[in-house]
């Protein structure tokens, strides 16, 4: 497989380039040649696959033989190594817990995979190059959930330190904690700023010649195919099990609704759907931050500054992925749209949600599954002949200080919370501004 960039001004990549490059240097994001076509067998058998097996099997055509076999299948046994289980929340809706991984949220499945990848190639040495210290620095922005993934995917990873980028007051307590407190080669800047100043630093780092020529960069976003492709795997595992429930026993494909922010992990789903993947459309849910929703009304693209919500992982007033998106369609508005909707829902409807869940069936809601929830749910109401799942992305007890006052319920602390919350926060606070991230990049090297 080999990755172009979307903007088209940079050389072809492999697997191995696009992942230790991260962001392309013509600034484009890269993305696969070919849509590799699943085996049908897979489709037809898949409640008898192993989840690793089908993992693999899906990832390997994009990895190719940049990696070797074995080596690849111990990579994706150990990102998979947790439950992904679909859990029925009425008759026709239907939770993807994707939230049973060591940080409690979606994106342990992108960090540990891509952790794994790097690490091997600055095992084998092709991460570096002549005038560099030998060390990767792995750069990345988080608007809550990604910077404790990576985190923990690359604690204590030789050869690669950690810089992670968030928005100082935006995050909440748990996610804080779980990026700031592992010290060692992870390294937290607090930046008094949007998630987008963040992500913006970071891309402008990664073309800056002096940062370049001192440091090897890259980028553990979902901008970096390493972090974006694996997250197909669990819309597959999705669909084991969605076969086996009264709502896809008939056949009928699912509806999946996936809570938006940076678009990386609807726009792998959408990708596993070219790929073979039965799906019948695909629903992008939004919170205020509704720059995807406002384009599919007018088909213009108007980045905003992100808005502070109670469902802050999605607070993102630029998505990165959304090019990925158009192209996954050759920019045809038409066919995107037979495929694909997106919806804005507000923090009040995403509370009532929350309380009217709970209330009528006992399953607690996180603030991002309970945008997921309501956005299926207005769809299925125009959809009646419809069943769908939506993806719940984080534990709720990450967001325990928005949910518990709206259930008045306590949410018991996971030993993996209970291990951090009272350790001492370690952060270097900076303003948005690249020169003060390029600075401490610069010194502390
Ligand atoms: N929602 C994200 C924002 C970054 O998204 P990514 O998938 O590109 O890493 C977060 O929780 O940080």
């Amino acid at each position: 497989m080999k990755y172009y960039s979307l903007h088209k001004q940079s050389p072809i990549a492999s697997f191995k380039e696009a992942t230790i490059l991260g962001q392309a240097p013509d600034k484009g994001l890269y993305f696969p040649e070919t849509i590799p076509q699943i085996d049908k067998d897979l489709i037809n058998n898949i409640e008898h696959i192993s989840n690793e097996e089908i993992a693999f099997r899906v990832i390997k055509p994009y990895v190719g033989n940049e990696i070797k076999e074995e080596e690849l299948m111990r990579i994706v046994s150990e990102t998979v190594n947790f439950p992904i289980p679909l859990v029925p929340v009425t008759d026709n809706i239907s939770s993807l817990e994707l939230f049973h991984g060591p940080t409690l949220a979606f994106k342990d499945v992108g960090a540990r995979f891509m952790s794994r990848c790097l690490g091997q190639f600055v095992r084998e040495g092709q991460a570096t190059q002549s005038g560099q210290t030998g060390k990767v620095t792995v750069l990345v922005a988080t608007s809550g959930d990604t910077g404790g993934a990576v985190a923990n995917g690359f604690y204590d990873v030789e050869g690669v330190d950690v810089v992670i980028l968030y928005p100082s007051g935006k995050v909440s307590s748990v996610q804080e904690k779980q990026l700031t407190t592992l010290g060692k080669n992870i390294h937290a800047l607090e930046v008094n700023g949007t998630f987008d100043d963040c992500q913006q630093m970071v891309k402008q780092a990664f073309t800056d010649a002096e940062l370049n020529k001192q440091l090897f960069l890259t980028s553990a976003n979902s901008i970096n195919v390493a972090r974006w492709l694996p997250q197909q795997f669990y819309y597959f595992f999705a669909y084991k099990q969605w076969i086996c429930t009264p709502s896809g026993v008939g056949g009928q494909p699912p509806v999946i609704c996936v809570p938006s922010g940076n678009f990386g992990n609807i726009c792998a789903g959408i990708l596993a759907h070219m790929s073979g993947l039965p799906v019948q459309h695909f629903i992008a849910a939004c919170n205020a931050n509704d720059v995807v929703p406002n384009y599919m009304q007018s088909q213009q693209y108007q980045p905003k500054a992100a808005v502070a919500t109670i469902s802050n992982a999605m607070d993102v007033g630029n998505p990165s992925n959304f090019v990925r998106i158009l192209e996954l369609f050759h920019q045809q508005v038409p066919q995107l749209k037979e495929k694909f909707s997106s919806i804005s829902i507000t923090d009040e409807a995403t509370k009532q949600t929350m309380k009217r869940v709970f209330d009528a069936t006992g399953y607690t809601l996180d603030p991002h599954g309970a945008v997921g929830y309501l956005a299926l749910e207005q769809y299925l109401q125009q959809h009646q002949a419809s069943k769908g799942m939506f993806l719940e992305t984080a534990h709720p007890v990450k967001f325990y200080d928005v949910v518990e006052p709206v259930l008045h319920q306590t949410i018991p602390l996971p030993e993996s919370v209970k291990a951090i919350i009272d350790l001492p926060k370690q952060s270097t606070c900076i303003d948005p501004s690249f020169e003060q991230l390029k600075d401490f990049l610069l010194t502390n090297r």
